[in-house]
């Protein structure tokens, strides 16, 4: 059987790479690019079908900062398949980043400058908004949508005699101390995107214990600082140009300085490549480049408890069901 992946934020950076190299290794997938935006989509369909002229490459309208867009999209998942294998919830936003050059330039001298570079802990700020759902926009774009996504298609992802994963793009800026359970959206502090990755983690740990049962398992990935529209928003691209040899050199003394979004896609290509119920639940893989340029993956653990992801697993069951019949009125009988 071929297997079915989907990917969601495929047209550009780490997903539309993720997209060429599954192609690469395996042109029998039946790939489904999920995008928000029909051009940008079929301009990454093009391309993909240009070097892989006889792959099966299709489009999946979905913007996952909003709840209706979802729920369409999943019902038209269920139209087109019958099983998912895999599913990489990859999409993600940075809006309105801020870099504290005081911070920065502090960290440069401290014993910390490589944990600095490899988690940008400290250094970061992001403006949040609230979505026409009435969520915050990076919570509901990095997080919640997705959790949705995986909801509405449970039937194609659980199946008892054969295994399905879910493939986050989460990131080593995930950090236990800009989430609070009482505040899981983020709607306080200014780190709303480190935020939503620790939730991402938290939630992960808790899919697996919730599906592994039902051969659905989750598992986590940081693709590294790779240069995307992500990073360009952070600083322009001819910033990132300039200092490419200065990049090349951090890479040095750490593997995190993927860089490019081939390079970041190599922990989510290798996990493609796992058995499912081998991997670590608790372990977040990490795509590294080398101070040569060699790619690897090599894993961290977490710093995520079991209780805490129970907890906003149960938060996050409660807001489906709140946005779902605030946003969708016919909603279970559509
Ligand atoms: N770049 C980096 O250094 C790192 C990135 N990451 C994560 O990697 C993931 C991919 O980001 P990256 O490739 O860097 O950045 P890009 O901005 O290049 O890609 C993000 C993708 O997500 C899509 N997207 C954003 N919002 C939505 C939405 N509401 N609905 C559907 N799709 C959406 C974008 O679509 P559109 O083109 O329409 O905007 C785009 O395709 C993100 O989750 C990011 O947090 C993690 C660690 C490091
Ligand atoms: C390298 C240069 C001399 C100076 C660049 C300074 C900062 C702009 C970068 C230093 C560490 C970077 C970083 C990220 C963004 C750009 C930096 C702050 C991320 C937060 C990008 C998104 C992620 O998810 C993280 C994994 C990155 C961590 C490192």
């Amino acid at each position: 059987m071929r297997k079915v992946v989907v990917v969601t934020g495929a047209n550009s950076g780490i997903g539309f790479a993720l997209c060429e190299r599954l192609l690469s290794y395996d042109d029998q997938i039946r790939l489904c690019l999920g995008c928000r935006n029909l051009q940008r989509a079929e301009a990454a369909r093009t391309a993909l079908l240009s070097s892989h002229p006889t792959a099966d490459v299709s489009v999946l309208l979905v913007d996952v900062g909003k709840v209706t867009s979802v729920v369409r999209a999943a019902k038209e998942l269920k139209e087109r398949y019958k099983k998912v294998d895999y599913l990489y919830l990859n999409a993600g936003i940075m809006p309105n980043p801020q870099l504290s050059f005081r911070a920065f330039i502090k960290g440069l001298f401290s014993r910390n400058v490589i944990n600095m570079f490899a988690t940008a802990e400290g250094i970061l700020t992001q403006k949040d908004r609230i979505t026409e759902d009435g969520l915050q926009e990076v919570f509901e774009t990095n997080v919640f949508g997705h959790f949705m996504l995986i909801r509405e298609i449970e039937p194609l992802l659980c199946h008892a005699d054969s295994t399905s994963q879910l493939i986050w793009t989460s990131s080593s800026n995930a950090r236990k101390s800009a989430f609070s359970l009482s505040d899981y959206q983020h709607s306080q502090g200014q780190e709303p995107y480190s935020s939503s990755k620790y939730a991402t983690d938290l939630l992960s740990v808790a899919l697996n214990k919730q599906y592994n049962k039902q051969g659905l398992y989750s598992s986590v990935v940081c693709p590294g600082l790779v240069m995307t529209n992500l990073t360009y928003g952070i600083m322009p691209s001819f910033f990132w140009t300039l200092i490419m040899p200065i990049m090349w050199l951090i890479r040095v003394f750490t593997n995190s300085f993927t860089i490019s979004p081939f390079n970041g896609a190599e922990a989510l290509m290798w996990l493609f490549n796992q058995k499912a119920e081998s991997l670590d639940p608790l372990s977040k893989y990490h795509s590294c480049t080398s101070g040569l340029g060699n790619n690897y993956v090599c894993l961290s653990k977490m710093d995520v408890d079991e209780k805490s992801g129970d907890l906003l697993l149960q938060k996050m069951l409660e807001l489906e069901k709140e946005i779902c019949k605030k946003s969708i009125p016919d909603y279970r009988n559509s």
